[in-house]
């Protein structure tokens, strides 16, 4: 008896109507260092849904090979997209910045008079800020209600799904937990394919170039995960048909294409890199590269499409690789994520 809140608390508990808005995305290191590097790739790749191989035989090649090697040489090239002026990866920065502008969205009337009931924060699946800082911050505020967006227009297990996870996670110490939606991929909506479309019309148009073909290159995926049922392959088609019907293109004009491949199993195929050489050594002479499934640039985007890949085309014979930036906080960005918070709220607000 003794412990019980006294009623005079009480309400302090439970008279709030306030709603958070939970933006995340997949999480990147603290730093460029061997260490936060190796710390993030510990903890990402030690995810069931990222690497289905066996367990034993997975964690003795990740502790083995891949965690002694590969966060020296990750860091070199985090090194070379690094935000230095806030220390961080763009992929904080940009995240960051759709929370905040997302909130200002809100406070001028997205929302019609929810004004200052809902609050938005961010999180990552990975690293930091964690989804349970931001999950407890939301509630520390008073939030009852929580819409988490996993800001991720395809759906995947190694993404989408595992998000999920971890918030249930974070539930599930709660005693006290608020009610939870969860805002559905947003691969074939119309305000995100407009949003790609008119990045890559716009692109082309200001620096004035036809290119000979545009690659949407989609993060890829093991083969074997298609194969046991994720969809994410043909949201990814999907995707790519409703950009080229808004923008009267071929299939041959818009190619879809898998990056960031890593292991030695069979990923979706072709693959970016494979083909932008082909590109080139058959004569293509100007690309665009789009990536569509990224909400936010990064070390794939950037570095792996806009240095790696951008040099494998010039060493073919390439002249002009333009690579159209991710929607990330721009207005066309910001649109796609006011649409569906707003959709998704639809009931609460
Ligand atoms: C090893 C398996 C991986 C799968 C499956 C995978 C799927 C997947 N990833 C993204 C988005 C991002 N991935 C990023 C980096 C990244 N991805 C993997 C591995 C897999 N991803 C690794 C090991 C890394 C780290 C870098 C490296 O060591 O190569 C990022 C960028 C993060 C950043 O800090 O900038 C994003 C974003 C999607 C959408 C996806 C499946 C659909
Ligand atoms: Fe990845
Ligand atoms: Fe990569």
């Amino acid at each position: 008896m003794d412990k019980m809140t006294p009623l005079s608390d009480i309400g302090k508990q439970t008279n709030s109507q306030k709603i958070g808005v939970l933006l995340s995305n997949l999480g990147t290191p603290d730093g460029t260092d061997y260490w936060s590097v190796r710390r993030y790739l510990a903890e990402f790749l030690s995810d069931r849904r990222v690497i289905e191989a066996p367990r034993l035989f997975w964690l003795f090649v990740l502790n083995t090979l891949i965690l002694t090697t590969r966060p020296q040489r990750k860091g070199e090239d985090y090194a070379t997209i690094w935000n230095r002026d806030r220390n961080e990866s763009p992929l904080k920065t940009i995240t960051r910045s759709q929370a905040e502008k997302l909130q200002q969205s809100i406070r001028d009337g997205l929302l019609g008079n929810s004004k200052s009931n809902v609050i938005v924060d961010w999180g990552m699946r990975y690293g930091n800020p964690s989804l349970k800082t931001a999950t407890e911050r939301l509630v520390a505020r008073g939030c009852e209600r929580i819409l988490f967006v996993p800001l991720y227009p395809q759906y995947s297990a190694a993404t989408s799904a595992t998000a999920c996870d971890k918030l249930f996670k974070v539930l599930a110490s709660m005693r006290y937990q608020p009610a939870l939606r969860v805002a559905t991929p947003y691969y074939d909506q119309d305000t995100y394919i407009d949003a790609i479309a008119g990045s890559l019309a716009g692109r082309l148009l200001s620096s004035g170039f036809e290119p000979d073909v545009i690659v949407a290159s989609f993060h890829g995926m093991p083969l074997s995960t298609y194969l046991a049922g994720d969809p994410y392959y043909v949201h990814c088609h999907r995707t790519a048909d409703l950009i080229r019907t808004r923008l009267g293109l071929s299939q041959e004009r818009l190619i879809v294409t898998f990056q960031s491949r890593f292991g030695r199993a069979e990923w979706l195929k072709p693959y970016t890199d494979e083909t932008i050489k082909a590109l080139a050594a058959n004569g293509a002479r100007r690309i665009a590269v789009v990536t569509p499934g990224f909400s936010a640039d990064c070390l794939e985007t950037i570095e792996e499409i806009g240095q790696e890949n951008a040099k494998y085309f010039f060493d073919e014979g390439g002249d002009v690789f333009a690579r159209i930036d991710c929607l990330n906080d721009s207005d066309r960005g910001m649109r796609v994520i006011e649409a569906l918070v707003q959709r998704e709220l639809s009931g609460w607000v």
